[in-house]
């Protein structure tokens, strides 16, 4: 296969919450002219609030649901971004090996004013619960990762614009 054959989707966000996968995601999908899915926001238009399905269900329903959405999203050829607990799922890990990977990242400092008043569940002791549960994955965003970027001191809009650049290159 030459290079030129190479296409980019499903391009997946990966990474911790907050890092920008949603809002960055969409950005791309919309400069590339490609369809985009937030695995979250499929949960959430059929199940309802994320919050919700941990307080009643437990966060093992979530990933159920979670892991049902990831495999629908991977049907688009477009941008796909997950929620940052996803890639715990081993299926998940398996199917990102045919994907393009964006791995965003941020620092601890950056995104503590991006987490006030979040509706994630899995934050009710804020920056502390954050780095624990980034530490912990980490190792698995890196070994799935195409490309890493940090999003903590740049805009939304530059970050897009590179990552757009990149995948054009690469295919
Ligand atoms: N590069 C950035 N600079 C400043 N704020 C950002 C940046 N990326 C994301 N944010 C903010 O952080 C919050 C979480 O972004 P989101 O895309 O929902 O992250 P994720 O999907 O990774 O959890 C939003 O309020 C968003 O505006
Ligand atoms: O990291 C996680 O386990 C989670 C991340 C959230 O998505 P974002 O990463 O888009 O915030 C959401 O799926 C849920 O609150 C659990
Ligand atoms: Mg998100």
């Amino acid at each position: 296969m030459s290079t030129s054959d190479r296409t980019p989707f499903p391009m997946v966000f990966i990474g911790p919450m907050a890092a920008g996968k949603t809002r960055i995601g969409k950005r791309v999908a919309a400069a590339l002219g490609v369809p985009f899915v937030d695995t979250d926001k499929r949960v959430v238009a059929v199940h309802g609030p994320i919050k919700d399905i941990f307080a009643v269900d437990g966060e093992q329903r979530f990933r159920e649901l979670e892991r049902a959405a990831v495999v629908d999203a991977l049907e688009t050829a477009g941008v796909v971004s997950l929620g940052g607990g996803a890639v715990l799922d081993p299926a998940t890990q398996a199917d990102l090996l045919a994907c393009t990977v964006v791995f965003l990242s941020a620092t601890s400092e950056a995104v503590a004013s991006r987490i006030t008043g979040s509706k994630r569940p899995l934050l009710q002791n804020g920056v502390a619960d954050w780095q624990r549960i980034f530490d912990e994955r980490r190792p698995t965003y890196e070994a799935l990762a195409s490309i890493h970027i940090d999003t903590s001191n740049r805009p939304i809009e530059q970050i897009a614009a590179e990552i757009v650049t990149w995948a054009k290159e690469r295919s």
